[in-house]
C-alpha cells in the first residue's frame, strides 16, 4: 500500500493534499507518512517473530525527533554513530538500554556519555577503540558492553560509496583478526563481551551477500564458543534495500526466514539496524519549478530544491522518481534535467525526466525519507527545508524551515 497516491490528478500524503501543504509550509518541503513508517517498522518486528530480537533503527537515515519518538513509542531500539544521535534519541523519549553505538571514530567523551546513559552495546570497530572503551569504563568504574563489528570481506554488490564490508573499506575489524581480539577483550577488566556485529553495506537488493557474511560470522562464533567465549547476540546490521526505480529487494520476512534457517540451534538474540528500509519510501521532497529554460537544445527545469536539500543524486548519481504534484495536459512532455539553484554543475535532482510542466508547478521527488534531510547542508547559505509528518488527514510541522538568522548563529565578527 502506497500512502503517497494521486486522487483526481493531485498528489496526497496519506489524506493530506500535497499542494496544500506546500502552500502552508513553503518549498522545498519534506513530507513523511506516519502510517508508512509504522508499517515498515512492524514489517521487521513481525518478520523476526518469536525469535528474541531488537530492531535498532539507524538514526542516521532520518533523525527528526518526531520520527524517533514515533519509533520509540513502537518499542524500537536505535543504532547511533555519535553523541549527537544518542542525545536526539534520548530527547525523543528513546530508551538508552536499547541503543547500539556503531562508528569507526568514537571519541572518549562520546564513549563516556554513552556509558553514563547506559546503552545496550558498543559495536567496536578497531583494537585501539576497544582499549579506549576499556579505559573510559575503568574511569567510570563500570563494565562496558561490547560486541566487535567484523568486516567479513564480502561484496555487498551496491554502490562503492555505500559498501562497507570489503577489506578495503574502513569499517569493522578484519574477520581474520577478530578471534584474537575477542580473546583480548574477554580478558580486559572493564569490558563485558556481549555479541558480534556485521554490517556490509546499504541498499542491498539480494540476500546472498548477507548470507555469505553470516556464514563467515558463524564460523567465528563457533570458534569463540570452543574457546569458552559465548556471545548472547548477533547484530546483522542494516542494509536491506528499497525500490527506488525497479529494484526488487527481498521483503524483511524473506530475509528473516533465511537468517532463521542458518541460525537454527544457536541461542542468540538477533539485532537489526534498518534505516533506509524504514524511511526511504516514507518520505517525499516537494519542490517548486522556478524557471524552465533551454540551452542548446537541452531542457532544464530549475527548481527551488537543490543538492544541499537532497544530496543523493549528486553524490551517488542515484535515481529517485520525480513526479508532478498536479498533472496537467495543456503542455507537451519534454525531457528535463531537474536542477537546483546551487552553483555546482553537479547540482541536480534528476536528469532526462519526461515531464509536462510549467514554471510555478510543484514536483515531488519520491523515496526521499532516508538520507535526505539528514544529509542536507547550508551550502550557498540556503536555509534547510521544513519537515512535516502526515498522519491521516492531519499534518504536523516537525521541523520549521531554518531562518536566515540561524544561518550565522554562533558566528561572530572581529571586534
Ligand atoms: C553500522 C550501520 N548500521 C546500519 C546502517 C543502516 O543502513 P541502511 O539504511 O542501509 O539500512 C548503516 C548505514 O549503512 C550503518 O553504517
Ligand atoms: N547515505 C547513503 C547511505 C549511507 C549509509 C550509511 N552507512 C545513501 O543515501 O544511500
Amino acid at each position: 500500500m502506497d500512502y503517497f497516491t494521486r486522487k483526481e490528478n493531485t498528489l496526497f500524503a496519506e489524506e493530506c493534499r500535497v499542494a496544500d501543504l506546500a502552500k502552508t509550509y513553503g518549498t522545498p518541503l519534506y513530507i513523511y507518512s506516519r502510517a508508512t513508517i509504522e508499517r515498515h517498522w512492524h514489517a521487521f518486528d513481525d518478520a523476526a517473530g518469536d525469535q528474541p530480537h531488537l530492531i535498532c533503527y539507524a538514526v542516521k537515515a532520518n533523525s527528526n525527533l518526531a520520527i524517533l519518538n514515533l519509533l520509540a513509542r513502537l518499542g524500537s531500539g536505535f543504532d547511533i554513530v555519535s553523541k549527537g544521535e544518542l542525545a536526539r534519541v534520548l530527547a525523543a523519549g528513546g530508551d538508552a538500554a536499547k541503543v547500539v553505538f556503531s562508528g569507526v571514530g568514537k571519541k572518549s567523551d562520546e564513549i563516556r556519555y554513552a556509558l553514563e546513559q547506559g546503552i545496550y552495546c558498543f559495536n567496536v570497530e578497531s583494537a585501539p577503540e576497544l582499549a579506549r572503551i576499556n579505559r573510559v569504563a575503568g574511569e567510570l568504574g563500570v563494565k562496558a558492553p561490547v560486541s566487535l563489528r567484523v568486516n567479513p570481506d564480502v561484496d555487498a554488490g551496491t554502490h562503492p560509496y555505500i559498501s562497507t564490508g570489503l577489506k578495503e573499506n574502513k569499517f569493522g575489524i578484519s574477520i581474520g583478526d577478530a578471534e584474537a581480539l575477542y580473546v583480548k577483550a574477554d580478558q580486559m577488566p572493564h569490558l563485558e563481551v556481549k555479541g558480534i556485529d556485521c554490517h556490509i553495506g546499504s541498499q542491498l537488493t539480494e540476500l546472498t551477500p548477507f548470507l555469505d557474511a553470516l556464514d563467515r560470522v558463524l564460523v567465528l562464533i563457533n570458534k569463540l564458543a570452543a574457546k569458552g567465549i559465548t556471545l548472547s547476540h548477533l547484530d546483522v546490521g542494516g542494509g536491506l534495500g528499497v525500490c527506488y526505480r525497479d529494484e526488487t529487494p527481498p521483503h524483511p520476512k524473506e530475509y528473516a526466514r533465511a537468517l532463521a534457517e542458518k541460525l537454527a540451534g544457536y541461542d542468540l538474540t538477533l539485532l537489526y539496524e534498518p534505516g533506509r528500509a524504514i524511511m526511504a519510501n516514507a518520505g517525499i521532497l516537494v519542490t517548486e519549478v522556478e524557471y524552465l529554460k533551454t540551452n542548446q537544445g537541452r531542457h532544464f527545469a530549475i527548481v527551488d530544491g537543490a543538492m544541499n536539500d537532497l544530496l543523493r543524486p549528486s553524490l551517488y548519481q542515484s535515481w529517485q522518481e520525480i513526479i508532478p504534484v498536479e498533472q496537467r495536459r495543456d503542455v507537451d512532455e519534454l525531457s528535463y534535467d531537474v536542477v537546483g539553484p546551487v552553483c555546482e554543475t553537479g547540482d541536480f535532482l534528476g536528469k532526462g525526466r519526461l515531464l509536462a510542466i510549467k514554471a510555478g508547478d510543484l514536483l515531488a521527488v519520491r523515496s526521499a525519507g532516508a538520507y535526505g534531510f539528514t544529509m542536507s547542508s547550508n551550502y550557498n547559505s540556503r536555509p534547510r527545508a521544513a519537515e512535516v509528518l502526515a498522519d491521516k488527514d492531519t499534518c504536523h510541522l516537525i521541523r520549521k524551515r531554518e531562518s536566515l538568522a540561524q544561518l550565522w548563529q554562533g558566528e561572530s565578527i572581529l571586534p
